[in-house]
């Protein structure tokens, strides 16, 4: 009989904490006795039939490490019906009996319509710009939040240092999450976020105040999906009364070794993946709920949509003064 086995990509936008959940498929797998091949290039290689048999020398030294070794991919290809059904005919060319995807909710969608061409797929939620519902946090965004925070903290020292105001962007597509918490998190001034209407007359009049009160600088946190961080720049660079600089962190945000939250997320989704694909489960997202880990219908998580701003977060950052 031939040995059993399951195939693992990553695909969307890299976060950190892909290379430690591959690493935890891949040893989940293994101690299961079962062989696990990592696809290239997220859909692409599936398309392509690029791919790899893992071992544990494969994922050694990686746990550590941003980025995807199996490297990602944002494939046209696998949108359309005749992609998906030639990803579905090389998984079963090849005897692969499950499939793990570890993305945002854009491959959450091509996991869903592989599961439809008669794959067996489990989710995993992994993308800095934490949208995805049924899950209280995706991989890497921790680790974002805490590259941005770091970014911030540097530019207080020099706008401090010279009465400035910075407008700072963050990544997150629609989603404001990013803005919000790194605000909350560095004590800015103001986050704005796609989730919420502002004012920038009000934000110049409560910036002037604080300038003519004796505060040295302010922070703007700005979700891409909020405004572009120069437009928001040079509407209120006049009005304030002191200088504007603006900074676009950019993919900054999505490199660098991933946080222990992070980590450990990763180990515990990869092995959950993994059990939930041997004991015959398929069509699932794994999610982090309240510390535990639960399965959702990936159709369900899609027909949610993106996942919102907590309202609880949103009061927090309001009594903070952000
Ligand atoms: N509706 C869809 N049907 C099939 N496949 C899809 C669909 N939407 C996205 N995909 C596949 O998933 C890939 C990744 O999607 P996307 O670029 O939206 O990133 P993501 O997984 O949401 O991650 P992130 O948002 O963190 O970058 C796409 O390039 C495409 O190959
Ligand atoms: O890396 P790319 O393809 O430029 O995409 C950037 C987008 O990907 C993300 O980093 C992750 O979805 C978004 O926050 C951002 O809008
Ligand atoms: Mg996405």
């Amino acid at each position: 009989m031939s040995r059993r086995r399951i195939a693992v990509l990553t695909s969307g936008g890299d976060s950190p904490g892909m290379n430690a959940t591959v690493r935890a498929v891949v040893r989940a797998c293994l101690a299961a006795g079962v062989e696990i091949v990592g696809f290239q290039k997220g859909y692409t290689g599936l398309i392509d039939r690029l791919y790899e048999t893992l071992t544990t020398r494969s994922v050694s030294n990686v746990l550590q490490r941003g980025g995807t070794f199996l490297q990602s991919a944002r494939c046209k290809q696998m949108m359309e019906e005749a992609g998906q059904r030639l990803a579905a005919d090389n998984l079963k060319g090849l005897g692969v009996e499950g499939l793990v995807v570890i993305g945002g909710d854009g491959s959450l969608r091509g996991a869903h319509a592989l599961q439809r061409q008669g794959i067996r797929v489990i989710g995993i939620p992994a993308s800095i710009d934490n949208d995805i519902p049924f899950t209280d946090m995706s991989l890497g965004a921790d680790t974002a939040l805490n590259n941005i925070i770091h970014a911030v903290d540097c530019l207080k020292d020099t706008a401090s240092s010279h009465d400035r105001t910075f407008v700072v962007e963050t990544m997150g597509r629609n989603c404001g999450y990013l803005a919000v918490m790194s605000a909350i998190a560095s004590g800015a001034e103001y986050a704005l976020i796609p989730e919420a209407p502002y004012d920038i007359d009000d934000i110049c009049k409560n910036l002037r105040r604080r300038y003519q009160e004796g505060r040295s600088n302010s922070i703007i946190m700005v979700a891409e999906g909020a405004g572009k961080a120069q437009q928001i720049a040079d509407q209120i660079k006049d009005k304030i009364g002191f200088e504007t600089r603006v900074m676009i962190l950019g993919h900054y945000q999505r490199g660098g070794s991933p946080t222990s939250f992070d980590r450990t997320l990763a180990a515990r989704f990869g092995v959950a993946a993994v059990e939930a694909l041997l004991a015959g489960d398929g069509g699932k997202m794994v999610g982090l709920s309240y510390s535990s880990i639960q399965l959702t219908d990936i159709e369900e998580v899609l027909a949610k949509g993106r996942r919102g701003i907590d309202p609880v977060i949103v009061k927090l950052a309001a009594t903070l003064g952000v």
